[in-house]
């Protein structure tokens, strides 16, 4: 039982997150107004605010052929036009597809866009489809992929690619040989890898193929995670109770920098978010933008949140900003995996597995882990993985420090709650379940064969 924090049932927090956390609603509210003062002073409030982390809580192809980038969306994902041919020549000499920022613009424009819209803009967020500009007919590796679909709204009988950046930064990801990608080079990720490599967590993060160069650029070579999944359904969880490094907090705090693209970000979400400073200056610092997002989602609340979801059916959403209540995630899980009771339990073993390679992982011990996520993953065959992903913020501790992961986070003692947000996670999970229990599971073979069975949740 994790010190400070009680883990409670799915009935005592049964209506909402604020079950899991009292008042902490109102207190999110009151964060969003927190200060009308100088911003330095907005982030020590911020710092201050004694999170509820810190209360009681529950528990690719030749150059004959030449495909073309296409990014669009659906539902409420952003919308993204066709642009201009985009293939890259491989780091390996073979063609390769780029996703880069110069090709995508929320116009639909091809104008490349500056460092700061890239850091700020997640209209990225879209289900990316390649497609050739001439089909010889010929099956090329990217062309295998099992990712392969015909979108409904397609205008072209060719086969796609297609491949989704649920949450991060717009830009950071590249196709590359069939079965992997290139994401932006950080040294901090890197060195994750490089220790992940003999670590209990190996299991469950992405196979890691090094480092790359590419037009002067650095990336880290690693697995695709949907490769092998026939029209992937994919969630990106956000895990821990805090979302922004401690030195974030105190740089924002000597520095304090108010941004006027979260100021914006913020605004679209609630108008009433910013202070009457905020307002005036039209920006908010990074740390206090953190903190409200962290108020206004499930990540106080249950120590995770949900990023982003594509289905198989093509449609993705990314508006979970506002998603909190414990009730209104599980209604998300329960969308997610179709009132699949199958799915359900295999994503259920799969994070039993991964707690308990975390309780033997030395690497986790020794790390802050922020901003890190889950990526769940199935297909209509009940193939559900969960993987970790996303290590740009985890940080090593200094030498003979560890952390718990399960207890309060004070400004100083580093803790990230990923423990605690992975023991809500799996509750969630169970509740789904639970509701579920009985319900008809249709899941088919790598053939696309149905068939139905009855199963019990206990
Ligand atoms: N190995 C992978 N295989 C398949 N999809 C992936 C993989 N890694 C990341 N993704 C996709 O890209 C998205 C963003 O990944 P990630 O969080 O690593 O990016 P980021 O830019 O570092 O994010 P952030 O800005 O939150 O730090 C994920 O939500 C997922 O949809
Ligand atoms: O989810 P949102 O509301 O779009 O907010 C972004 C999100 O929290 C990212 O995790 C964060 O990047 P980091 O995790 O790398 O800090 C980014 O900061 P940024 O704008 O400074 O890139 C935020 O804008």
């Amino acid at each position: 039982m994790p010190k400070g924090w009680r883990r409670k049932s799915s009935k005592d927090s049964e209506d909402s997150g604020t079950g899991l956390n009292e008042g902490s609603h109102a207190e999110g509210r009151a964060a969003g107004k927190a200060s009308s003062e100088a911003a330095d002073d907005l982030v020590q409030k911020a710092a201050r605010s004694d999170p509820p982390s810190a209360r009681a809580a529950p528990p690719a192809m030749h150059a004959s052929r030449v495909p073309q980038v296409t990014i669009t969306a659906e539902g409420s994902c952003s919308s993204r036009e066709v642009k201009h041919a985009d293939w890259d020549e491989a780091v390996d000499g073979t063609l390769r597809r780029k996703l880069s920022n110069s090709s995508i613009s929320s116009t639909g424009s091809s104008t490349v866009e500056s460092e700061d819209d890239l850091l700020s803009d997640t209209e990225s967020n879209g289900i990316i489809t390649l497609e050739p500009l001439v089909d010889t007919g010929e099956v090329k590796p990217w062309w295998k992929l099992k990712t392969i679909v015909h979108w409904p709204f397609s205008v072209t009988q060719r086969p796609k690619v297609n491949w989704v950046q649920l949450a991060g930064h717009k830009g950071n990801f590249k196709a590359a040989d069939e079965g992997t990608i290139l994401k932006k080079f950080s040294e901090n990720e890197r060195q994750c890898f490089e220790k992940l490599r003999d670590d209990a967590l190996l299991p469950f993060v992405p196979v890691y193929h090094g480092t790359v160069e590419k037009d002067g650029e650095s990336y880290l070579h690693l697995a695709d995670l949907l490769v092998k999944f026939d029209l992937p359904n994919v969630m990106d969880c956000k895990i821990g109770v805090r979302t922004y490094l401690e030195e974030e907090l105190v740089r924002a705090r000597e520095r304090p920098k108010p941004r006027e693209d979260l100021y914006n970000k913020m605004m679209e979400v609630d108008g009433e978010g910013p202070t009457a400073q905020e307002h005036s200056q039209r920006g908010v610092t990074k740390p206090r933008y953190m903190q409200w997002r962290e108020t206004m989602s499930s990540t106080n609340t249950l120590g995770f949140r949900v990023e982003g979801i594509k289905k198989s059916d093509g449609t993705c959403r990314t508006d979970f900003k506002k998603t909190r209540s414990r009730q209104d995630v599980i209604q998300v899980f329960k969308d997610f995996v179709g009132e699949n009771v199958d799915i359900s339990k295999s994503y259920l073993s799969r994070l039993t597995e991964i707690r308990q390679a975390l309780k033997a992982s030395q690497f986790f011990r020794q790390h802050e882990v922020i901003g890190s996520s889950l990526l769940f993953i199935h297909d209509h065959t009940c193939n559900a993985e969960v993987w970790l992903i996303d290590f740009g913020k985890t940080t090593p501790l200094p030498e003979g420090q560890m952390l718990n992961h399960d207890i309060p986070w004070k400004e100083g003692n580093r803790e990230d709650g990923y423990l605690w947000g992975l023991e809500n996670l799996i509750n969630t999970l169970e509740s789904v379940g639970g509701e579920e229990a009985g319900e008809e599971t249709v899941c088919s073979d790598a053939k696309g064969n149905s068939g139905t069975t009855e199963t019990d949740v206990q």
